[in-house]
């Protein structure tokens, strides 16, 4: 494996011996993956590996799935997200998430990144913070002369921008990303590439996708995922994206990228 510890920058995020269960079935396990921040992190791997699994592990998106447990550690600013006293709710407001299918709420463009805010607290005139965000999505030019429309007016890749302002109106410092694009046409896609290029200045994206030539050129580090013989997934090689596609150290790695899987 491409020894990714050898990061200068601590890392923003870090698995720990990482085990997830669904009931008795072991998904994931032994996962070991330091997150380096600023940086775009692509998991990628065959479908039932394990990666969205894995993914919603950093955000603890998988307390809302009944039977869902984990061992291990998940360091966090120095504290392990699944220790006792820490808050999911707060969790989640550092680490956003953004799905597969762009899911807005049925209420207008403004009050979709004002609701995170309103949340959080946050009372009085929200216009600067939603347009802040709008602007960091790169929706605000599209946008900002009809904020009372309906969020479901959006094309599919204006929604998905605007789930991305919602997850980065409450200020984020990681945003999980499960397949953005897999719903969107190849201009909406390299959009979101782009934008997610320009946010990982900010923010630190973790993205999982079944495009292989969308890892390879939107991700700067690339985890492979694969099935163990027990059919839990395990995590192959993670290194440098540019070594990872063109300098694979294990079999399976070079087998996947170059389409000689399954
Ligand atoms: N809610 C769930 N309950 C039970 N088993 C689940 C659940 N979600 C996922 N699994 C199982 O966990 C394993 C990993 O699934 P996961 O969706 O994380 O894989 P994936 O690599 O993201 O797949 P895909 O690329 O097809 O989306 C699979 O065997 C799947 O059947």
């Amino acid at each position: 494996m491409i020894d990714h510890q050898t990061q200068t920058k601590p890392p923003i995020i870090s698995a720990e011996d990482l085990c997830i269960f669904y009931g008795n079935f072991r998904a994931v396990k032994n996962v070991d993956m330091k997150i380096v921040p600023n940086q775009i992190t692509a998991i990628i791997g065959p479908s039932g590996c394990g990666k969205s699994t894995v993914l919603r592990s950093f955000n603890r998106m998988n307390d809302f799935i009944p039977n869902c447990h984990v061992t291990g550690k998940i360091t966090f600013h120095g504290h392990n997200i699944y220790d006792e006293d820490v808050d999911p709710v707060q969790v989640r407001q550092k680490i956003g998430m953004v799905f597969q299918k762009p899911n807005p709420f049925p209420k207008s463009i403004f009050d979709n990144v004002a609701w995170g805010l309103k949340i959080n607290g946050m009372k009085g005139d929200l216009s600067e913070p939603v347009e802040q965000a709008l602007k960091q999505a790169a929706l605000w030019d599209e946008v900002k002369d009809h904020l009372k429309k309906s969020g479901l007016s959006l094309s599919g890749g204006q929604q998905q921008r605007l789930c991305i302002a919602r997850a980065l109106a409450v200020k984020p410092d990681i945003i999980l990303m499960d397949e953005p694009c897999s719903a969107l046409d190849p201009i909406a896609t390299l959009k979101i590439e782009d934008l997610m290029r320009e946010l990982s200045k900010d923010y630190t994206i973790i993205i999982v996708t079944h495009n292989m030539q969308q890892a390879a050129r939107a991700s700067d580090y690339t985890a492979f995922f694969t099935m163990d013989s027990d059919r839990a997934g395990v995590m192959v090689e993670y290194g440098e994206t540019s070594h990872i596609f063109t300098n694979p150290q294990d079999k399976r790695t070079e087998d996947y990228i170059t389409g000689r899987y399954g």
